[in-house]
């Protein structure tokens, strides 16, 4: 893969894009990444993959889950075009966009010594995408990655999320699930995690009223070297 650097670093190109649930990171993230021929790094999927494993074996004591989740083998793709996320040779890919794992995953992602192990993996993705990496979640502009290339805070109205998201269900989660799972789930992660407010040197972009293709636009335009 040709390596896409930094060009004031020369370190390969980090974009790190955090957000609500819904705003559209995922989506955004795997278009940049295959924009700009870059690895793409799905960091709420390894939260998802953690929550799956601890309700397949029941366990509910934090320190019983830290233990369990920091022996756990994760395996991800890092590639946008073919995603994956096995855990213990179970693959998970689709179990882990389940409501029922979308409803429980806050559990998990708010132990804190269960995101340090999860962090440390990611730092270690991030490091190994040596042709660069768009990276999206929570935390990746202010604990993950807060040196990285480019780093986004990518917003919308609770509505619009709300709507995204019972479109893309199509029927499969009714309103008051949704909203649930967008706005209650929002308020356990930020417990944990600084996603409501941009950090200092990271941009803004609403994509309330945006189609996809131009949030892809604006965040590929950012990897650009201003020419004023
Ligand atoms: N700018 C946009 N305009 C309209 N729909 C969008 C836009 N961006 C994303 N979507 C749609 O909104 C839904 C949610 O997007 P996506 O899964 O990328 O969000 P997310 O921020 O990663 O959510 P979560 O954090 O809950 O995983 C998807 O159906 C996606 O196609
Ligand atoms: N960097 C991250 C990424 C995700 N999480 C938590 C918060 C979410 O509820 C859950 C699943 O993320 P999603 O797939 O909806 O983006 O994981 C986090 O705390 N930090």
């Amino acid at each position: 893969m040709i390596t896409v650097s930094d060009v004031e670093t020369d370190r390969p190109l980090v974009v790190a894009i955090d957000g609500p649930s819904g705003s559209g990171k995922s989506s955004t993230a795997r278009g940049v990444a295959e924009r700009l021929g870059l690895a793409y790094l799905d960091t709420g999927a390894m939260y998802r993959a953690a929550a799956w494993l601890v309700a397949e074996q029941g366990v509910t004591d934090p320190a019983a889950i830290t233990e369990l989740i920091g022996a756990a083998e994760l395996d991800i793709s890092t590639d946008p075009k073919a995603f994956r996320i096995s855990i213990n040779g179970h693959d998970v890919t689709a179990a882990i966009r389940e409501p029922r794992i979308s409803q429980f995953v806050s559990t998990v992602a708010t132990i804190q010594p269960v995101r340090d192990i999860l962090i440390a993996r990611q730092r270690e993705l991030i490091a190994a995408a040596t042709g660069g990496v768009v990276a999206e979640g929570r935390d990746l502009t202010t604990v993950v990655a807060p040196d990285a290339t480019v780093r986004v805070l990518l917003v919308a109205d609770p509505q619009a999320r709300i709507a995204r998201r019972e479109a893309e269900l199509a029927g499969a989660a009714n309103t008051a699930e949704v909203t649930d799972q967008i706005v209650r789930r929002d308020r356990d992660d930020s417990t944990v995690a600084a996603f409501t407010e941009a950090a200092v040197g990271v941009t803004v972009i609403d994509s309330t009223h945006l189609g996809l293709a131009e949030v892809i636009d604006q965040i590929s335009r950012l990897t650009k070297p201003s020419t004023s």
